[in-house]
């Protein structure tokens, strides 16, 4: 199970979670989030992560290409752009920064297959992302999402690992529900939903 931790805000808490077994973690530049960071706090999330990690710069109210700029410049290993970019944007982030995830909702419908839009991943979110709300996992049962994708939306230690035994994803992302108050991570909180996620079993 690939796990990420996103909406890092500080170095020091990728420490928590490399150390803690973590594959990845995010930044959010999103400039409305209550997460988001400048490029100085960013480029020192990366630095500190130094390669151990999967290092993701996440995305939704700027232009794909500037997004992709932004994500060579700062030296992130992943861009995930999230919402409503198109196939055509991904096409011009590609040209830039080749290694993209596709988040999306599947409110809007999107196409499941992974890659449709040249991503390496896709993440279905619930429909506010970064909101920490839950959403009906019954809903993928038919939809047959196969191979590089991770689940997000609302999940924690407490139940991490049922929303794995329902939806059976390559890999979880989760961000309000391992936070102190939105923007603060809980150290205890990161450890304990990367714990919970590794010994998750899978039907
Ligand atoms: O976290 C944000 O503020 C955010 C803003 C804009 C786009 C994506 C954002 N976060 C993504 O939301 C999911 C997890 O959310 P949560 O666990 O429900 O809080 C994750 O993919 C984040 O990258």
């Amino acid at each position: 199970m690939y796990v990420k931790v996103c909406g890092l805000t500080d170095p020091d808490t990728v420490d928590v979670a490399v150390d803690a077994g973590a594959d990845a973690v995010g930044v959010v530049m999103n400039r409305t989030s209550p997460r988001a960071v400048d490029a100085d706090t960013a480029r020192s999330i990366v630095d500190r992560a130094g390669g151990r990690v999967d290092t993701v710069l996440v995305v939704n109210d700027m232009s794909a290409a500037d997004a992709a700029r932004i994500a060579a410049g700062l030296g992130f290993s992943v861009l995930q752009l999230h919402g409503g970019y198109t196939e055509a944007d991904f096409a011009d982030a590609a040209a830039i920064f080749p290694r993209l995830w596709r988040a999306t909702s599947l409110a809007v419908d999107p196409p499941l297959e992974v890659g449709a839009y040249g991503e390496v991943a896709l993440l279905l979110d619930a429909p506010r992302p970064g909101s920490g709300e839950t959403w009906d996992l019954s809903v993928l049962a038919d939809r047959g999402v196969h191979g590089a994708w991770l689940l997000a939306g609302g999940l924690t230690s407490d139940n991490v690992a049922d929303a794995i035994a329902a939806a059976r994803p390559w890999g979880v992302d989760t961000s309000s529900g391992v936070e102190a108050s939105p923007g603060v991570k809980d150290h205890a909180k990161v450890r304990a939903f990367i714990k919970a996620a590794r010994e998750a079993q899978t039907p």
